[in-house]
């Protein structure tokens, strides 16, 4: 039942991908030890750990392995890296924390009220949300998202940050984006939330603003009381450096992902060293990467208060499922519980795990006029495919930053070694050392390489101003996952949303079906 708002539905919903990558052994992007990894490596049959690997990372090839073959992949690699490499099961025999946990937020600085503000109903329509009370749940009492209109007004604005707070963190508009002005209250009231916003809509902030708050009412914990868990190294990265420097002096936040050599400053020893001797009030982790520091007894979860699941639904898939399920068992049951994202599945399992009070659903404009989107069809042979690109490329570059998305690691190469040959280029993809990853995104976030050909590792959260075009030059799996794609570009930016087009070489199927649905063009080059 729908509390608010209209009837409920998941616009961008879709089918789960029928094939994913493992769990054990590496759920996520993560990478082992340098020395353990090379001890195994001479052990192991090469062909099969090699497969095993590409499952294991966060571009995995999805549709290229059977769930068959997986399972007999899972089994092999569980059978042989248990002793050293089991990511998930010494951690479910340890209990999980119980008890009431210290979960609470200073009272908001706006006025509370026992009933909804009269024009949170408008608000909400307006701004095409739900709000959907899981059975027997009702607004809480200090729910106000609509403190900047009156009780009459027809017309409800956006709260401004000073509502909330007495010095408001620096933040690129003191005005929060609907899902933001939403969940702030929701979670600020104690409340499991699980928001479906679409892309490039503020979702980071939409958690990390109600967590600053949080973190003010938890100063006297010695380990973290905040946990953000994300699909990829690049989003971790990247939602580490929104948090920074929002946070007190006193307040310390750490990220926690794969593919660190032992010589970088962010190496084991030195991040298991920093967890001994600092207090760190949030981790911001990929999920195998966590499970190494809990399994070594450099991080305890027991303090955590607010747990949050960045692109949650991503998180359910079989690659991070297990690993993800597991950190959550260690969760203590009271914590507030956030889960975000742009798409909708794995229902059941957000459920369980976030124990949802609240699911707030932002519907996408019916017409997203930031973004123009082509289909690009009769490309059948890589010659012709490649002349496209260049030519387009060399149009698009013109106008901003265009990110190339295709499906293999191995095309990534091809496609990138065919465009050097007339433009400066990086690649980013699971094969590619971290930090070279890193160094070639900073290398595009300030436009000194104008184009980014990735895989899926840049199809999801990460934020880049200026981004012109995205090509999707090998056709998306599904609908979910070109969401993701296209939402790289007409993103939130100050004073408005920033343009951008999309273009998508495909054949006849449900993605050109849907971008012809809301007013995309075909081409025929
Ligand atoms: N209140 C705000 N006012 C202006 N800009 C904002 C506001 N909140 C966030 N932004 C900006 O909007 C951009 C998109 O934010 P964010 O990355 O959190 O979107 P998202 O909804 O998580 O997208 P995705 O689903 O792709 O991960 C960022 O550049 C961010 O700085």
């Amino acid at each position: 039942m729908s509390f608010f708002g209209e009837s409920e539905s998941d616009s961008d919903e879709a089918p789960p991908p029928t094939t994913a990558a493992t769990t054990t052994g590496g759920g996520d992007d993560e990478e082992e030890d340098e020395l353990d990894a090379f001890m195994s490596n001479l052990k192991e049959d090469t062909t099969k750990r090699k497969r095993a690997e590409r499952l294991d990372d966060d571009d995995s090839n999805d549709g290229v392995v059977d769930e068959e073959e997986f399972s007999s992949l899972k089994k092999t690699q569980v059978e042989k890296q248990q002793p050293k490499n089991d990511k998930t099961l010494s951690l479910q025999s340890k209990p999980r924390p119980t008890g009431s946990v210290h979960k609470t937020f200073p009272p908001l600085k706006a006025h509370t009220s026992q009933t909804p503000h009269p024009s949170l109903n408008s608000y909400l329509n307006k701004n095409r949300m739900q709000i959907v009370p899981s059975p027997g749940r009702s607004l809480p009492p200090q729910f106000l998202p609509t403190v900047t209109s009156t009780p009459s007004s027809q017309n409800p604005s956006y709260p401004s940050l000073s509502s909330y707070f007495v010095t408001p963190p620096p933040l690129p508009s003191p005005n929060l984006t609907p899902v933001q002005s939403i969940l702030f209250p929701l979670i600020c009231s104690g409340s499991n939330v699980h928001a479906l916003s679409p892309t490039g809509t503020g979702k980071t902030l939409s958690y990390v603003l109600p967590m600053l708050k949080h973190l003010d009412a938890n100063v006297s914990s010695t380990s973290p009381s905040a946990l953000i868990m994300g699909p990829t190294r690049e989003l971790i990265i990247q939602i580490n450096s929104v948090i920074k420097p929002l946070l007190k002096p006193n307040q310390k936040s750490l990220a926690l992902y794969g593919g660190i050599l032992s010589s970088e400053k962010n190496s084991t020893w030195s991040i298991t060293s920093r967890l001994k001797k600092e207090k760190i009030d949030v981790i911001v982790a990929t999920s195998t990467r966590l499970i190494d520091f809990i399994k070594s007894k450099s991080l305890s979860l027991d303090a955590i208060t607010i747990f949050i699941l960045d692109e949650v639904d991503r998180l359910t898939n079989k690659q991070f499922r297990d690993s993800v399920h597991a950190v959550e068992g260690l969760i203590n049951k009271e914590a507030v519980r956030v889960g975000v994202s742009a798409t909708n599945a794995g229902e059941n399992i957000v459920r369980q795990w976030l124990d949802v009070d609240y699911k707030v659903i932002v519907r996408p404009e019916k017409v997203k006029r930031s973004v123009e989107e082509f289909i690009v069809r009769n490309l059948n042979e890589e010659g012709a495919k490649l002349r496209w690109l260049r030519k387009t490329l060399e149009s698009l570059i013109r106008v901003g930053g265009v990110i190339v998305f295709c499906g293999r690691r191995t095309a990534c190469e091809k496609v990138g070694s065919s465009v050097r040959e007339y433009l400066d280029c990086k690649t980013l993809h699971g094969d590619v050392q971290q930090s070279v990853r890193e160094d070639n995104l900073k290398a595009f976030r300030k436009g000194e390489t104008k184009v980014l050909i990735a895989t899926d590792v840049l199809g999801r959260g990460v934020d880049v101003k200026g981004v012109y075009a995205v090509v999707n030059y090998d056709e998306p799996k599904d609908w979910r996952e070109y969401t993701h794609k296209v939402g790289r570009v007409g993103r939130l930016a100050e004073g408005g949303v920033e343009e951008g087009v999309c273009f998508t070489i495909c054949g006849e199927g449900e993605i050109k079906r849907e971008v012809l649905r809301r007013g995309g063009k075909e081409l025929c080059p």
